[in-house]
Formats: structure tokens, C-alpha cells, sequence
């Protein structure tokens, strides 16, 4: 198995630099997804794995072997790219799509190989049809199969469920990560979805500002968010005011921020909690979702998730019940 190790990546076009510094590693045999925004630069990253751009500062090894950053664009067969387009070849049916790196093995191991991916990935009775016959679904399953044809040892993934409805996409994550596992391969997802991110991975890496803000566990990163921007990225969370966290009975330094994710406060009819003004009830379908303000905080704004309007003592007035325990607290800048 192969393990991946990202050392002070840094990559810039022209005068813009987009990715600064950038460590982390792969295991082998882990599924590690890069999240960030639009723009970040997660894709270039996968592109410098991949050696499909080869202008970057820093050092990136396969196990012991480092992929020599040398201008060349050079292909590693150990190293599969599944495109967030799929990139088939149009004019290829599916079968030789998926062949189309075999050119190197003989007809007999070919053959063998390339009917057992049809069979794994359900595409046996569609080996004959052109691509833009396939749906979506399909058309993944033949990037993917194509990719896994010449056996690569790590995958990245460049937003592979993009294109696929809800249904499919959840269907297709619990598929793709037990193949991923089952393969024993190691894997880099890039995505902006957090549950996607958080399904998915062994470890999830954060962009924010071109670096990586924090790399660790999916659980690491939900429960132990060091600063707010990652707790913002992973989860609904609202901030809350100091002196609310004080008259709770705790200190907060101020270079630091108190939060609480939206569905850890409690709609109560008990006068004894928070008051809050209700501005907005928004239907959920299995709960309501409640824009308030908070009377005695500066009508400090909250959204907060109530399971029934029954709890409620009137449409223009509520009582919160937060905890200590439920509130984090994170840095505003790391
Ligand atoms: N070849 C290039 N020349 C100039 N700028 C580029 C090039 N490739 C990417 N960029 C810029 O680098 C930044 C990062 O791009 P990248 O595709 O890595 O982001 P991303 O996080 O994967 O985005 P998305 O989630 O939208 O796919 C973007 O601002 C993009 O415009």
C-alpha cells in the first residue's frame, strides 16, 4: 500500500499565490478529503499529486519516492485521477474507455480485466453504448472503472458526486468508499460538501486563506473545531455573546469566540431560561427552524431548530435552554 506526504506545498500563477505551505499525509490505505471553498485551491492540489502541473514549491513523495518537480508532466501509473467531468472519451464506447490504458497487456489479461470491472460496476450489459447514452450515475461509474483498470495505487478524486442527484450521490459514497477500502487504496477527496467530507474520510484537511487551517479526524474536526472558521465549515453553529457565557458560569478571553451548533438549544415553554423574540419560523418538514433575538444580549440574533411550534408559549416570544457543556469555544483567527 501507498502513503502520501505533502511537504510545504506552495503554488502560485503569475503573481497570485493560491496554495502556501501546505502539509499534511496520507496513510496508506486512508481517505483523506481537502475541504475549502470555491477557489481555494483544492484541485490544484490533486493536480500536483497528479503531476498534471508541475510549478509548484515543496515536495510530494509517494511512500520514499518523491515525484520529482522537475517542469514534466509525467504519468504514474500508481496514481489514478477520477476528473470532477468524468473526461471520457466520446467517441469511445464504454468497454474501450475502459481499456484505453491497457493498450500494454495482452488480449487474454485485458479481456479479463476489463469484464470483471463491467461485471463490479453494473456496466456489463451497457458495454456496447456510446457515452452520451449512459445517465450520469453510469458515466461515473465508467470514469471510475477506467481509472481502476490499471490498477493505480491512490486515488484522487476531484469532486466525483458533483454531477449525480441526492439519491445517487448517496448511494454512490457508500459504494465508492467500500471499494476504496476493500482495494486497500489511499485516497484524496476533494470536496466543498462537509457531509460529504465528514461520511467519507479518515482525516479531512481545511483550507482557509491558503493554508491549511486544521488536518485531523473527521470527529477531531466536528468536536474539537480550534478555530471558527472551521466550526462554521462543518457545522450550523451560532455564535454567542460573552456575557451570556458568563452568566452561565464560564470566562471567555477575548481573542477567543463562544459557539453552539444550531440543534444543541432547546425550544422550552420554561420562563426560567433565555428569553428570545421570535423574528421567523421557517417549516422543515421534520422540525421548524426559528430565526430569534436575544432580549437580554444586545438582541444578539440566533437560528435554533424547534421540533414541534406546540413548545412554544406564544408566536412572538420563546425560552432557550443552552448549556455549558454544548458550547465550544475557538479561536477567531488561527
Ligand atoms: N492554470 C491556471 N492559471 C491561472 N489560474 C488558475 C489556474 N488553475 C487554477 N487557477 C486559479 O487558482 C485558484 C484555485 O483553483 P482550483 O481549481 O484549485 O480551486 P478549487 O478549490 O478546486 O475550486 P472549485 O471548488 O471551484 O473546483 C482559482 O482562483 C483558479 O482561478
Amino acid at each position: 500500500m501507498i502513503g502520501i506526504s505533502v511537504n510545504d506545498l506552495s503554488v502560485s500563477f503569475g503573481e497570485t499565490k493560491i496554495l502556501e505551505d501546505i502539509s499534511f499525509n496520507v496513510e496508506a490505505g486512508e481517505i483523506v478529503t481537502i475541504l475549502g471553498p470555491s477557489g481555494c485551491g483544492k484541485s490544484t492540489i490533486l493536480r500536483c499529486i497528479a503531476s498534471l502541473h508541475s510549478e509548484y514549491k515543496g515536495e510530494i513523495f509517494l511512500n520514499e519516492t518523491c515525484l520529482v518537480n522537475n517542469g514534466k508532466h509525467e504519468c504514474n501509473t500508481d496514481i489514478g485521477y477520477i476528473f470532477q467531468d468524468y473526461a471520457l472519451f466520446p467517441h469511445l464506447n464504454v468497454k474501450e474507455n475502459i481499456e484505453f490504458a491497457l493498450y500494454k497487456l495482452k488480449q487474454e489479461e485485458k479481456q479479463r480485466r476489463v469484464d470483471t470491472l463491467l461485471k463490479q460496476f453494473d456496466l456489463f450489459d451497457h458495454r456496447y453504448k456510446q457515452i452520451h447514452e449512459l445517465s450520469g450515475g453510469q458515466q461515473q461509474r465508467v470514469s471510475i472503472a477506467r481509472v481502476l483498470a490499471y490498477e493505480p495505487k491512490v486515488l484522487l478524486l476531484d469532486e466525483p458526486f458533483s454531477n449525480l442527484d441526492t439519491i445517487l450521490r448517496n448511494k454512490t459514497k457508500v459504494w465508492l468508499k467500500k471499494m476504496i477500502k476493500d482495494l486497500g487504496l489511499s485516497a484524496i477527496l476533494v470536496t466543498h460538501d462537509q457531509k460529504e467530507a465528514l461520511s467519507m474520510s479518515d482525516k479531512i484537511a481545511i483550507i482557509n486563506n491558503k493554508k491549511i487551517e486544521q488536518f485531523g479526524t473527521s470527529q477531531e474536526l466536528f468536536e474539537k473545531p480550534k478555530s471558527y472558521y472551521v466550526a462554521n465549515f462543518l457545522n450550523r453553529i451560532n455564535r454567542l455573546p460573552y456575557k451570556l457565557v458568563e452568566d452561565l458560569g464560564s470566562t471567555i478571553s477575548l481573542e477567543n469566540l463562544a459557539v453552539i451548533p444550531i440543534d444543541k438549544i432547546e425550544v422550552t415553554a420554561d420562563e426560567t431560561k433565555i428569553k428570545a423574540s421570535i423574528l421567523d419560523i421557517s417549516y422543515c418538514g421534520d422540525y421548524y427552524e426559528l430565526e430569534v433575538s436575544l432580549d437580554d444580549y444586545e438582541n444578539m440574533e440566533l437560528t435554533v431548530k424547534a421540533f414541534c411550534i406546540d413548545c412554544l408559549t406564544s408566536m412572538q416570544n420563546c425560552f432557550l435552554d443552552i448549556k455549558l457543556e454544548d458550547i465550544k469555544i475557538v479561536r477567531e483567527k488561527v
